[in-house]
């Protein structure tokens, strides 16, 4: 569990010669008792790991899809407690990685050292937290490092070339590329300075650069896949997920299977 069973499970998928594929939900869209069958059906579906989104009042990166599936998760009343609790009974029902994407405001209510020891019990095994800048790490460092959990940095658009190559060399599990500039949602058509963009997060990154940020068909996995090591998919996902089409979901992930770059 932790740090290195992420870094070992998207190791396995590129020796497989696939790319990895990371949907994001939210945790608690739908019923906290949807959770582990969703995190189930996605494993099924052949996701290398899961990103869950812990709902919070003022999630300032989100755009709307992401904003609404946690409007909709607050409104059964899903606590990150909750979330955890649930973890801690069942995850061993899903077998690939687990990464939490939450504000630092939750943490900081939760409490730092309680949040990480509860997240190892409950087989967390890395965190995005975007609106914590490198500055701030040292916050959460010492946590981290006692229980063993990934730290994944966030390199945007307007991201300098030196401060890309500090969060290469620090980020951990992965590197998470935003390919577009503002917030999250799916858009149809993608800038070439992203080729660019991810061919530089690449030279610096000792870790996997994975594209996230607007992916929301087949053809854009793959596309954006030739470019760095692999994908993260929220809107889309969560709208399939809300029009209960699997089919398409599918069709989403194995697009990022044997694609070579
Ligand atoms: O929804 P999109 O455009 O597919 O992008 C993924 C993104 O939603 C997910 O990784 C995420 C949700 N909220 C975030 C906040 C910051 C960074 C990333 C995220």
């Amino acid at each position: 569990m932790g740090k290195e069973f992420l870094e070992k499970a998207l190791k396995t998928e590129l020796e497989l010669e696939n790319k990895v594929f990371i949907p994001y939900i939210m945790a608690g869209d739908g019923g906290l008792d949807e959770l582990i069958p969703t995190l189930r059906r996605l494993e099924a579906h052949g996701a290398t790991a899961i990103e869950l989104g812990i709902p919070f009042s003022d999630p300032v990166a989100d755009g709307p899809t992401i904003q609404e599936a946690g409007k909709r998760a607050l409104k059964h009343g899903t606590t990150l407690a909750d979330v955890l609790d649930v973890l801690k009974g069942n995850r061993h029902e899903v077998t690939i990685p687990l990464v939490f994407m939450t504000y630092i405001n939750p943490i900081f209510r939760y409490g730092v050292s309680r949040f990480f020891h509860d997240c190892r019990e409950a087989g967390v095994d890395g965190l995005i937290i975007p609106d914590l800048p490198l500055e701030h790490l040292d916050l959460i460092e010492a946590d981290a490092v006692e229980h063993g959990i990934a730290i994944i940095q966030l390199a945007t658009l307007t991201s300098s070339e030196e401060r890309v190559k500090e969060l290469a060399r620090r980020s951990e599990g992965f590197l998470y590329a935003v390919t577009v500039k503002g917030i999250t949602g799916a858009r149809k058509e993608f800038d070439d300075v992203i080729s660019r963009h991810l061919n530089l997060l690449k030279e610096h990154s000792p870790v996997p650069v994975l594209a996230g940020f607007g992916i929301s068909s087949p053809e854009h996995v793959k596309t954006m896949s030739q470019s760095c090591d692999g994908v993260v998919v929220g809107s889309r996902i969560i709208d399939l997920l809300q029009a209960g089409d699997e089919e398409t979901i599918k069709s989403l992930i194995g697009a990022s299977k044997g694609v070579r770059a």
